[in-house]
């Protein structure tokens, strides 16, 4: 018996397709012991016949684009950014003064643009929102941008989160008449999407979003903050004052939680309380206040210069990843942790009629798809006294005649393989949205 159900994205997530795969039913119960493979597998291996189908049955589940897992590429970038953030202990906090010098030097000295900085700043603020907040629990997005550099990052972050898949609204007051800005308006328009006037916005913005993004101020920040950006943060302060988490959006702070003062932090004790903090090249002096659950790193344009000039202790982006976890990883509440999934019609016009070539291209996916060993199987068998027992396999091979794993020697004899029951193996291939069951008779 053969079941799987299948969503498939490409690397990039972007694109999807629903997958099924077939049940079938053989009949008899044969395991033939192969010759011995070669080191470093000793023997035996097994085969297991390819046996005529039965009957067909057909299990439906899959998702649109924006409620896939993640792909096995990003599970391991997380695991990687929360390897970082637990050897980040001592990380770097810059003064205001040596924040602005080192933007100075980045777009003097060093060669960049305000614009290439603002690009990869937005897109790592982009980036930690989509690694923390699925799409599939939280969609809509609202970005609220300052007069200055701060406001383009959010900017920024909104279009990149666009093409993520979220639906990002602008509430942007204060325009800046300079063209990396007017440029990025237009941009946004291009993508329609909606520029939301502060008097339009709700005074309780947890009924419209899902995700606040706080890009009012940043490093340059001084002062109390002046109309219309003194409501604002006011709106941000009650929302961060609803006791139950699962009922607010998370706010989400670029740089510096807009109202904090830059190197003291929050020192009335009312200002915003931000779920999650991007500090940018290095945090700043305020961030050591933090205490929400998520403070990331962002902005991966630091060259060696600024690192040794700054004695900057930074931990290591993962991978590509344009941002890195610092500070503790929080506890995961294990029982929150699911997967939403649509269920459009799966088709048996829309499979293989051999499901060893359904299973073939199917794998095949699965490896492209950057799947951490998609051939290991878990195979069940269940003794003479019905006790059921499972292992971990690798999967060698597949054809028409069945497929072939190993096995040690010493675990052949643990098998139970000629017993009544006949073994099953279990695929699974979460990047996917696959599990494979089969059975065979
Ligand atoms: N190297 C980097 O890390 C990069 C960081 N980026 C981002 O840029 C900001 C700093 O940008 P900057 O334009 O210097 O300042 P702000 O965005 O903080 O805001 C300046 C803006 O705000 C006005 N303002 C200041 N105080 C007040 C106040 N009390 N009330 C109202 N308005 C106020 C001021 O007049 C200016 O108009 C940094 O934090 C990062 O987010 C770059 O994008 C890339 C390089
Ligand atoms: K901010």
């Amino acid at each position: 018996m053969l079941t799987a159900a299948c969503k498939f994205r490409n690397k990039s997530g972007l694109a999807s397709t629903t997958r099924v795969m077939p049940f079938f039913l053989s009949t008899s119960a044969t395991v033939t012991p192969l010759c011995p493979p070669p080191s470093p597998y000793p023997s035996p291996h097994f085969r297991l016949p390819y046996l005529p189908r039965r009957g067909l049955a057909f299990l439906a589940a899959a998702a649109s684009p924006r409620t896939l897992p993640p792909t096995p590429r990003q599970a391991m970038a997380s695991l990687a950014t929360s390897t970082a953030a637990a050897a980040a202990a001592e990380v770097t906090h810059l003064s205001q003064r040596d924040a602005a010098d080192i933007d100075e030097q980045l777009m003097g000295p060093l060669g960049f643009s305000v614009d290439q900085l603002m690009e990869l700043a937005g897109l790592s603020v982009a980036t930690a929102v989509a690694e923390v907040y699925k799409l599939s629990e939280h969609t809509r997005v609202l970005i609220i941008c300052g007069p200055g550099n701060n406001g383009g990052d959010g900017l920024v972050a909104a279009r990149h989160l666009y093409h993520f898949g979220y639906k990002p609204f602008v509430c942007y007051p204060k325009r800046t008449a300079k063209p990396l800005y007017s440029g990025l308006v237009t941009q946004l328009e291009s993508l329609a999407i909606p520029f939301v006037p502060v008097e339009d916005l709700p005074q309780d913005l947890s009924g419209q979003y899902d995700i606040v993004i706080d890009a009012m101020f940043g490093f340059s920040f001084h002062g109390a903050p002046r109309p219309p950006f003194d409501d604002l943060i006011q709106m941000l302060v009650s929302l961060s004052v609803i006791g139950d988490s699962a009922k607010r959006p998370p706010i989400v702070s670029v740089d510096i939680p807009s109202g904090w003062h830059v190197e003291e932090g929050d020192v009335s004790g009312g200002g915003i309380k931000p779920d999650m903090l991007v500090s940018l090249t290095a945090p700043k002096l305020c961030a050591k206040k933090f205490t929400g659950p998520h403070h990331f790193l962002g902005g991966r344009f630091v060259p060696p210069p600024i690192s040794s000039k700054y004695g900057l202790e930074l931990p290591p982006y993962p991978g590509t990843s344009m941002c890195v976890r610092i500070g503790k990883v929080p506890s995961v509440d294990i029982s929150s942790l699911r997967e939403n999934y649509i269920s459009p019609e799966l088709l048996e016009t829309q499979v293989m009629p051999n499901p060893f070539d359904q299973f073939r291209t199917w794998f095949d996916e699965a490896v492209t798809a950057g799947l951490r060993e998609p051939n290991a199987m878990a195979l069940t068998t269940v003794n003479k006294a019905g006790k059921p027992s499972s292992r971990m396999v690798l999967l060698k091979g597949v054809d028409k005649q069945g497929f072939v794993w190993y096995v040690k020697n010493h675990h052949f004899k643990q098998l139970s393989i000629h017993s009544n029951e006949p073994p099953k193996n279990l695929f699974l291939m979460p990047s996917l949205g696959l599990v494979q069951v089969h059975k065979l008779r």
